[in-house]
């Protein structure tokens, strides 16, 4: 069978873009589908230069592009995420998603005149808008599922399975490199009364205000995690003990200083911290660095709360004596 006569109407209802280029760049045809969107009909660019008619074109990549297509007599292939778009064309999405242009894979291909012998190439431009799309808010999602994992859905500080491996991979880091490290446990005075007092709701709101408050004094480079109910751990790292005590006395004078509202109600709460260093000798792992933390912030309670202590040896003699 002859199929000629198939061509024309099957290139002017594909639903990809054809164009063909002669060797010198000049338009020999589109079709239907780019004749739409670009708004200008065949007959009046045909045998224009390509470049003069689609002005946006990368012209120095697609002449490079086009002369490997023609001198190794070969097709070549453009995917969107390499380049979003060849030929600048608007896509017809009601809701673009962001994208301004149609998202193109575009596959070149040598094209030889059976009677004439003549060389073209011809650009088919597949509409790849919607899985761009359909990616980008895949990304989006999958990013958004990552931090969720890693948040405390109540105060969105770190949650502790992950401040915990942030802990242990800092205390590598700091072994390896030989930097101080150190962390600050601490927990809210007295939580149980103020749950009493203002409810469970209440409660809930002083861990979320403290929570973005404390947040707001440290470093970018520190991480503030929800330990347990109301307590909670900051890592602070290439700080040593000195630094970190400044810290957690400059935190813990804030907070009780720091003012709430909950309910028309004024709130005020006040913490006990506990600080510690990295002793590389006697620390393996993170559980043995948040043992001292404890330790000091037992003491801190013990000691009256709304303080902090640095952690020392001679502090376990006063557990053991308190606690024997
Ligand atoms: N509202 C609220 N309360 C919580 C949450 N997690 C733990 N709590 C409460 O925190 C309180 C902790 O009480 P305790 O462990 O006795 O400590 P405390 O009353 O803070 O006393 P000290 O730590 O000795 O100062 C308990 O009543 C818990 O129910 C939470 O997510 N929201």
């Amino acid at each position: 069978m002859d199929a000629h006569w198939l061509a024309l109407p099957i290139l002017n209802q594909l639903n990809s873009g054809v164009l063909v280029l002669t060797t010198d760049y000049t338009i020999s045809y589109y079709n239907q589908f780019i004749e739409r969107r670009l708004g200008v009909p065949l007959v009046e660019v045909r045998n224009r230069c390509v470049f003069d008619v689609f002005t946006d074109l990368p012209e120095a990549w697609l002449t490079r592009k086009l002369d490997s297509v023609i001198a190794l007599n070969a097709p070549t292939f453009s995917s969107w995420e390499q380049r979003p778009y060849i030929v600048k064309l608007p896509h017809l999405r009601p809701v673009s998603g962001g994208t301004d242009y149609m998202m193109q894979n575009c596959t070149m291909l040598p094209l030889q005149h059976p009677k004439t012998k003549e060389t073209f190439v011809c650009l088919l431009i597949e509409d790849a808008t919607d899985v761009s799309i359909y990616q980008q808010e895949l990304q989006q999602n999958m990013l958004a599922l990552k931090q969720a994992n890693r948040l405390d859905g109540l105060t969105k500080v770190l949650n502790r399975a992950h401040w915990e491996d942030l802990l242990q991979t800092e205390l590598l880091r700091a072994k390896r490199y030989q930097q101080p490290l150190s962390l600050i446990l601490f927990d809210l005075d007295k939580f149980k009364q103020l749950n009493d007092d203002y409810g469970h709701l209440g409660g809930d709101f002083v861990l979320i205000e403290l929570a973005s408050f404390i947040q707001s004094l440290l470093r970018e480079s520190d991480y503030l995690g929800r330990y347990g109910g109301e307590e909670f751990g900051i890592i602070l790292p290439n700080t040593a003990l000195q630094g970190a005590s400044d810290v957690a006395e400059r935190v813990c004078k804030a907070v009780a200083e720091h003012k709430m509202l909950f309910n028309q109600q004024q709130i005020r709460a006040t913490i006990s911290l506990g600080v510690a260093e990295l002793n590389t000798h006697r620390h393996k792992d993170a559980h043995d660095m948040l043992q001292c933390a404890d330790i000091a912030l037992y003491v801190s309670k013990r000691q009256g709360r709304n303080r902090s202590t640095k952690y020392r040896e001679q502090l376990q003699d006063f557990v053991q004596k308190v606690n024997p």
